[in-house]
């Protein structure tokens, strides 16, 4: 009997569309499937790959920096490798590239692998419906991922009206005709869409498949050097920190940052009584929500966080957050979390 290679696919989008979501639906939802991923975050803390870790049956992270930079191939085929081994039993794998990556060059590295247990699997791309326009006028690279995509998920439904959901699926038809589109809510797509529960063989071959020539012919148009990247110009700001953060100082910090900074993830740990969960926090463009949720068992109170711009002074941003630690927590009251359970979502 010929031996089942494992599909693998590329999930990619810009920033903050909802990706790491919709890979967490997958994942909950994969039936008897084992679905390994590979996580690929911009910065050196991983935020993602701390948000899907748990409910993965065999992850590996791929932190700082995007994977499309890779000058080899051999660190993305050391860990397909580990993913595919027989023992791993993985079905599927998914490959969750960062925000700012280029779908197409990790679409090759998969196709140059030379791991024969596993077979390029398709380009999921996510569109954040309230962002697309305003994302690509700013890059208009988006238009060509959206073009060598095998589906795209029109995500952040819940977010636009019908008309506008209309004309963003007229958009995105004439930009990928033919390609699949599906209209979703925080991420939740049927997972056939991406590949059979079992059995799967047959979903390898129904899933169309870029060759390189396709690849070739695409990156003509642009240039081979890195600059003609999503992530050129882009950079991040880490910050960790052990101590709690002051409530109020960090909704100013967070009210008053940059157009520029996109993106900032992570989670907050704050030291007022009654409000000592954890607090993912997610901002994307304007919008800005905290997900209170109990910290695990295990897990230390701290708190961690990414944020990913363009044009951003790094250094005000890094001088910005740390000044918002709170060094006399007791004596910071309960109305100073306010402003953080405006934003709060649960
Ligand atoms: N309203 C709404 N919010 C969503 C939806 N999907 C995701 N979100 C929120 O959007 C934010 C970003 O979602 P993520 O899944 O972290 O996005 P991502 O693409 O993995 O982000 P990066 O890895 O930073 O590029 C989070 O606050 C999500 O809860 C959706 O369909 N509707």
């Amino acid at each position: 009997m010929a031996k089942r290679q494992i599909p693998v696919i590329v999930l990619a989008g810009f920033l903050g569309s909802g990706k790491t979501t919709l890979l967490n639906h997958l994942l909950s939802r994969s039936g008897g499937s084992r679905i390994g991923a590979i996580v690929n975050d911009f910065g050196s803390i991983e935020i993602d790959a701390m948000s899907v870790a748990g409910q993965v049956d065999s992850m590996v992270s791929l932190g700082n920096g995007c994977l499309c930079c890779a000058v080899d191939t051999s660190e993305l085929d050391v860990f397909l490798d580990r993913l595919a081994r027989p023992a791993a039993r993985i079905d599927v794998i998914v490959i969750e590239a960062s925000g700012l990556a280029e779908p197409q060059e990790i679409i090759r590295m998969i196709l140059a692998s030379d791991n024969k247990s596993i077979v390029y699997g398709g380009l999921v791309e996510v569109v954040d419906a309230a962002e697309f326009d305003a994302t690509r006028e700013r890059h208009p690279e988006l238009d060509r991922h959206v073009g060598i995509a095998d589906l795209v998920v029109l995500n952040k439904a819940d977010r636009i009206g019908d008309e506008a959901r209309e004309d963003l699926l007229a958009t995105l038809a004439a930009l990928a005709p033919g390609t699949p589109v599906v209209p979703a809510s925080y991420g939740r797509v049927d997972p056939e869409f991406l590949f059979d529960r079992k059995p799967r063989e047959e979903r390898v071959e129904a899933i169309r498949q870029l060759s390189f020539e396709d690849l070739c012919a695409a990156d003509e148009d642009h240039e081979q050097d890195h600059h003609g990247h999503l992530h050129a110009g882009y950079e991040s700001v880490e910050f960790a920190s052990d101590e709690p953060m002051h409530p109020r100082r960090l909704m100013d910090f967070l009210d008053s940052r940059p157009k520029g900074l996109y993106r900032v993830k992570g989670f907050v740990h704050f030291g007022v009584a009654g409000h000592r969960q954890k607090f993912t926090l997610h901002a994307v463009g304007d919008f800005l929500r905290f997900y209170p949720s109990p910290w695990a068992r295990s897990e230390k109170r701290a708190t961690r966080l990414v944020m990913i711009g363009s044009g951003i002074d790094a250094r005000a941003l890094r001088d910005g957050i740390e000044a918002c630690r709170d060094t006399a927590p007791q004596e910071t009251g309960d109305h100073s979390m306010w402003g953080v359970l405006r934003y709060a979502q649960s």
